[in-house]
């Protein structure tokens, strides 16, 4: 059974749902009957996906946001990877409530020289995971000015996710479950967990809950067309980012 302390705190709504990468395949009733090399070379299409939805990892230089990304996307782990310079994305789709969707994770930069570059990504997520490391109070003590960042350049209707990552660390730990409770509660609609990339604890509940969150407040049930045209986008993924937006004027921090 879960430990209670790594479940994502709930905030009503949202019903749960299960995740995967894998591809979902059109109905065969109705092909006619292949056979040998001819069954395999008229492979059905994978079924389209539903919406496209954009999610942004933020967070202090080496604090796992790569990590966390790769661990969810393709179940891998780098001991000593490289520095994030700019912006990096990787594409997963996953099943909730029925539909398809395919998750765009735009992880960004933690150095501050990249702040310019990272910005201009902020507006067109849907969702936004703000990482520190439980056993770098410097990294806690950033969170601050990642909420200011989100505070200028994400959109308001954004879900906001605060994780603590390195949970693995316990003996190392300086900040402790409670105080990052505490911060997340002090921000409107932040949910907040622990989790670990290295041992894979909490890392598809971070994007799936974050996901879910994002799904409940859409109206699903609106023609494709009408989705697209409004919330959604079912264009390919931008290879540049979105305009910046105009300076929003109300803190979400207190
Ligand atoms: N023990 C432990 N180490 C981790 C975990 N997640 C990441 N690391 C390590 O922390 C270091 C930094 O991880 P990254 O994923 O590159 O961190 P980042 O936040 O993307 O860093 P920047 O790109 O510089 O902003 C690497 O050596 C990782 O192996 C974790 O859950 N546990």
């Amino acid at each position: 059974m879960m430990d209670s302390r790594y479940e994502i705190q709930q905030r009503g709504g949202g019903g749960g749902g299960s995740g995967n990468s894998g591809q979902s395949w059109g109905s065969l009733s109705g092909s006619p009957a292949l056979t040998g090399r001819q069954s395999r070379r008229r492979k059905l299409q994978p079924r389209p996906a539903d919406f496209k939805l954009q999610v942004i990892i933020i967070g202090s230089r080496g604090v796992g946001k790569t990590s966390l990304m790769e661990r969810f996307t393709d179940d891998t782990f780098c001991e000593a990877c490289k520095s994030t310079v700019g912006v990096d994305f990787k594409i997963k789709t996953v099943e909730l409530r029925e539909k398809k969707i395919r998750l765009q994770i735009w992880d960004t930069a933690g150095q501050e020289r990249f702040n310019s570059i990272t910005s201009a990504y902020y507006r067109g997520a849907k969702g936004i995971v703000i990482v520190y490391d439980i056993t770098k109070q410097e990294t806690f003590d950033d969170l601050p000015k990642w909420m200011k960042m989100i505070d200028k350049y994400a959109s308001e209707d954004a879900e906001l996710l605060l994780v603590g990552n390195k949970l693995d660390c316990e003996a190392d730990r300086k900040i402790t479950r409670q105080q990052g409770e505490k911060f997340a509660q002090r921000i409107s609609c932040m949910r907040f967990c622990e989790a670990s990339a290295k041992d894979n604890y909490n890392v598809d509940e971070i994007f799936l809950k974050l996901v879910d969150d994002i799904l409940n407040k859409l109206p699903l049930e609106l023609p494709r067309k009408e989705l697209s045209n409004s919330i959604l986008s079912l264009q390919p993924e931008p290879e540049i980012p979105p305009e910046l937006p105009p300076a929003r004027p109300n803190l979400r921090c207190c």
